[in-house]
């Protein structure tokens, strides 16, 4: 089933033109990745496809709802079946741990047990600090939670590993894994860490020069001749 349908993606910021008649296709279950240099405009389709961003052409359907004439009600039903990690707000810095993640469990009416939530990402330790002492990577898996709590369709992760350490950069994957496997989840993110394309992403999109230059599976990709993902983007982007 398709969960995302984009048919000639236009957005420009003023005079410049950052996307330029972008497709792309997701269906339910898979985990796909988007690439491309600094500036290729990667962060501005993610957020236009978490429905946050307008844009200038083309057709965005997310979940079976053209996103671009929708109704307040309608788009607020949407984003219920959406879990995205944005930067974390001035507001979470006077709470805990577990106060965010009661806080959120209300607001999305999620009925995820605290406790299991608090095991599965072992915030334990961490139950009683608060958000903003928190290192960076102790503040990504907490927002993974958050995100998880919603027990959402969709999630949208906008370089959910950058400045993590090994260990805490495979811990995040195991989630983003455990999630698609158990609940067939559909998950999109951007990374420059062709490593992680390889191996956890089903498919992948290069955005270049505005648009999807290439869209395919991993092994397609790996299998018309490149050693690794790292090569193929080598060989296609320039500096
Ligand atoms: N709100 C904005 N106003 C004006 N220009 C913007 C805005 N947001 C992004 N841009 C510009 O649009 C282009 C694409 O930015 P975007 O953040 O989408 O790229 P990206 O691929 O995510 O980059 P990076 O890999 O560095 O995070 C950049 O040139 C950026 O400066």
């Amino acid at each position: 089933m398709s969960v995302i349908n984009v048919k000639g993606l236009h957005k420009s910021y003023g005079s410049h033109h950052v996307l330029k008649g972008l497709d792309f296709e997701a269906n339910e279950g898979e985990v796909i990745g988007v690439i491309g240099k600094n500036g290729a405009g990667k962060s501005t389709f993610l957020e236009i496809l978490m429905t946050i961003k307008s844009f200038d052409g083309g057709e965005v359907t997310v979940l079976n709802e053209g996103v671009r004439d929708l109704s307040m009600n309608r788009l607020e039903s949407l984003r219920r079946d959406i879990s995205v990690v944005l930067q974390p707000t001035q507001f979470y810095k006077t709470l805990k741990v577990e106060e965010l993640l009661r806080l959120f469990k209300s607001y999305y009416k999620s009925k995820q047990d605290i406790e299991k939530i608090m095991q599965d990402f072992k915030l334990e330790e961490h139950r009683k600090s608060y958000f903003d002492k928190l290192s960076g990577g102790w503040k990504q898996k907490v927002s993974l939670a958050i995100a998880f709590l919603s027990e959402p369709k969709l999630i949208i992760l906008d370089e959910p590993t950058t400045g993590l350490d090994p260990h805490m950069r495979n811990l995040l994957w195991s989630y983003i894994v455990e999630y698609n496997q158990k609940i067939g989840g559909t998950v999109i993110l951007t990374t420059h860490y062709m490593d992680e394309i390889e191996m956890y992403c089903d498919k992948v999109m290069l955005i270049n020069e505005g648009k999807n230059e290439m869209f395919d599976t991993t092994d397609n990709v790996l299998s018309s001749g490149f050693n690794s993902i790292n090569d193929y983007y080598l060989s296609k982007v320039s500096v």
